[in-house]
C-alpha cells in the first residue's frame, strides 16, 4: 500500500510567553491510502495538536507533513474533519448544513443537493432534511457532521473524539455505520486518521494504532491489528488484544 500521509520528525513547542511547552518531542508516522489509523495516549500528550497540525491550524516547530509525497500545506482541500462537538451551523437546517461544505466544489445547485440527499440518507439521517440542528439529539447532529465530512469525498477524514459525549448505544451504532461505508470501496471514507482515548474503539475500528508516549509525546509502538473483521468485541482475541495496547500505553 502506498502512504497517504506521512509526518516525519514532528516537533511542536507552544510558547508560553518566557518559556515554551514541548507538547510533540518527535513524532514519525505514515497512515497508508485506505487504511484505518488510530492515534491513543494519554490526556494531554498532543493527540488534538497533531490533528491541528495535519489541518493547518497551526504549523509544526519542526519536521514536515506530506500528502501524497508533498508538503500538506499545497493540499488541504483533500481533507474532512469530524470534531468531537459537531460544529454546525443553527440557522441553517440539516440540508442546507450539508450543502454549504460542498459549494465550492460542486456549482449547480441541483447537483449539490442531490449530493447532500445521498450523504444525508448515507448516515440515517434522512426525513431529517429540513430539521435544524437545535431539533436533534446529539447522535443525530453528529451524523449530519460525519454527512458533511463525507460529501466532499476526502482522501482523508479526521475524526477527533468523535463518539465522545453519545450515549452507549449511539456510539457504537454511529462507529459500526462508519465501518461498513469505510469498508464499501466505493463510497468515501476510504482513509480514516482518528484520535480516541477509547483502547476498544481504536482496537475495534484500526487497522493500526500509533500509541504516543505521556508529553513531550514520541511513538511507543504502531501497533497493527490483525483482527478479522467485522470485529467481535466480546471475543477472547478482542479483549487480549485491547490488554496488548493497555500494556504498551503504560510501558
Ligand atoms: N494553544 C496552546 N497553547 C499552549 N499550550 C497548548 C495549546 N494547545 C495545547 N496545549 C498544550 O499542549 C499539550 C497537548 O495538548 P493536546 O490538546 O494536543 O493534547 P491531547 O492529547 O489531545 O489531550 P486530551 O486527550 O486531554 O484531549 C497539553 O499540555 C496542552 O496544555
Amino acid at each position: 500500500m502506498a502512504e497517504l500521509l506521512t509526518l516525519k520528525n514532528v516537533r511542536m513547542e507552544y510558547n508560553m510567553g518566557k518559556t515554551n511547552l514541548v507538547a510533540i518531542d518527535d513524532v514519525t508516522f505514515s497512515v497508508e491510502r485506505d487504511e484505518f489509523v488510530s492515534i491513543i495516549g494519554p490526556s494531554g500528550c498532543g493527540k488534538s495538536t497533531i490533528l491541528k497540525m495535519i489541518l493547518g491550524l497551526i504549523e509544526p516547530s519542526s519536521g514536515s507533513i506530506m500528502v501524497n509525497g508533498e508538503p500538506i500545506s499545497s493540499n488541504r482541500s483533500r481533507l474532512s474533519v469530524v470534531f468531537q462537538n459537531p460544529a454546525l451551523f443553527p440557522w441553517l437546517d440539516v440540508l442546507q448544513n450539508v450543502e454549504t461544505v460542498i459549494e465550492p466544489i460542486e456549482r449547480d445547485k441541483k447537483v449539490r443537493k442531490e449530493i447532500a440527499l445521498k450523504f444525508i440518507k448515507m448516515v440515517g439521517i434522512d426525513g431529517f432534511e429540513k430539521a435544524y440542528p437545535r431539533e436533534l439529539s446529539g447522535g443525530m447532529k453528529q451524523r449530519v457532521s460525519i454527512a458533511r465530512a463525507l460529501a466532499t469525498s476526502p482522501d482523508i477524514m479526521l475524526l477527533d473524539e468523535p463518539f465522545v459525549g453519545l450515549d452507549v448505544f449511539a456510539a457504537q451504532a454511529i462507529r459500526e455505520e462508519l465501518l461498513d461505508l469505510w469498508e464499501s470501496p466505493d463510497l468515501p471514507p476510504h482513509t480514516v486518521l482518528m484520535v480516541t482515548h477509547n483502547v476498544d474503539e481504536a482496537v475495534q475500528m484500526s487497522d493500526r494504532i500509533i500509541v504516543l508516549s505521556r508529553r513531550p509525546s514520541k511513538v511507543i509502538e504502531a501497533k497493527r491489528i490483525d483482527l478479522p473483521r467485522p470485529r467481535n468485541t466480546r471475543s477472547e482475541e478482542f479483549y487480549k488484544t485491547v490488554d496488548e495496547v493497555l500494556t504498551i500505553m503504560s510501558s
